[in-house]
């Protein structure tokens, strides 16, 4: 039996325009997903995962069994989370060349789902480390990282970043675009406060509603032509330890979000609720639709604020987290 954690992530810039091969600037925070992984006697997969709601589900499918067992949950739900840990398990099964191994995974995640703090990165990273160790097999985080992507681009569909799987792979803060993956040495502390208004958004289909836009109007792909553009400039603030400046780049990054469309009411709310508290800066994080909205803020205010917001249900800080995928035990 092994048990891997990896952590979630925020963006400080550059979600969907990475996509697009733009660079991004994730930031690995302290919420993580842990996953056991223990080889069965036959090929079968058993997923458990405790806290996809309150009361969890438990899947069993291949070999003998090919049952949905305590289905507690939307079928739809279940669906979309084995899609991911299916896939992981293919990648431990293919990189230590056991193609008939069968395993118990137990997820246990304090990342809430699809809220744009990279739930479904932390997963598989976490996942694949788990699985491929107890199968023998110890890959670097990058190799992780790159077996993480063919999943999150197998799974939404053809439309994925390298950028939420290595940032969770090696954590700390990390520079991507295209191909070319950097973890960025020495990052100031960047005092980060979280809200999240409950909900949810769909990655491959915001994903893919971006993308249409782009197709559509031109001015949608100068859009995103210009978030690369603040990107690079907020690397340059980030270096410079100025805060202030990332503050502003943060809010100029939400209205271009915002144009493109992914933005919500909740989420505008929250991004206003926090400037008016005099944050340094705020933007939805991830894919968007729902979910959370990441702020700079080095006083207790915007989290005050956010907390007297209608639709936040809850606010939290998030440290930077320097270590990415790691052994919990064994
Ligand atoms: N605890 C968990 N157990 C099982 N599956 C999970 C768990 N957490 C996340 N997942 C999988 O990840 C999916 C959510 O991924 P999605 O990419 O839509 O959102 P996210 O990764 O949380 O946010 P973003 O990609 O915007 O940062 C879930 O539908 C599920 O399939
Ligand atoms: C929206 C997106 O840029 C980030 C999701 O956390 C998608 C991706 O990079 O794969
Ligand atoms: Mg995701």
């Amino acid at each position: 039996m092994v048990v891997s954690s990896a952590p979630g992530k925020v963006y400080l810039f550059g979600e969907h325009a990475v996509v697009y091969g733009e660079p991004a600037v994730p930031c690995a925070i302290e919420r993580r997903a842990t996953v056991t992984v223990e080889e069965r006697d036959d090929e079968a997969l058993r997923v458990h995962s405790t806290d996809l709601t309150l009361d969890g589900f438990t899947v069993e499918y291949g070999g003998q069994a090919d049952d949905h067992a305590d289905v507690d949950v939307p079928e739809r739900l279940v669906e979309a989370a084995v899609g991911y840990v299916d896939s992981a398990a293919a990648q431990a099964r293919d990189a230590a060349d056991r193609p008939d191994a069968g395993f118990d995974i137990t997820i246990e995640s304090e990342i809430p789902l699809g809220a744009g703090l990279g739930s479904s990165a932390a997963v598989v990273v976490a996942g694949i480390d788990a699985a491929t160790r107890e199968l023998g097999v110890e890959l670097s985080s990058r190799e992780i990282a790159q077996r993480a992507y063919e999943v999150e681009y197998e799974v939404q569909d053809g439309q994925a970043s390298r950028a939420d799987t290595f940032c969770s792979a090696v954590g700390g803060a990390v520079r991507v675009e295209g191909d070319d993956c950097q973890p960025i040495p020495d990052v100031p502390t960047l005092p980060f406060v979280i809200g999240y208004d409950g909900g949810a958004g769909d990655t491959g289909e915001l994903v893919a509603g971006v993308r249409r836009l782009k197709e559509e109007y031109p001015f949608a792909a100068d859009t995103v032509e210009t978030i690369g553009d603040l990107v690079r400039q907020g690397e340059r603030a980030l270096e410079a330890g100025d805060l202030d400046e990332l503050g502003r780049l943060m809010n100029f990054n939400h209205g271009l979000l915002e144009a493109l469309g992914v933005s919500s009411r909740s989420l505008d709310e929250m991004v206003w609720a926090a400037r008016e508290s005099d944050a340094l800066g705020a933007k939805l994080t991830g894919a968007g639709g729902g979910g959370c909205v990441v702020v700079l803020d080095e006083t207790e205010e915007a989290r005050t604020a956010l907390s007297y917001t209608p639709g936040c249900e809850e606010t939290f800080r998030a440290e930077l987290d320097t270590d990415g995928v790691r052994v919990e035990g064994r």
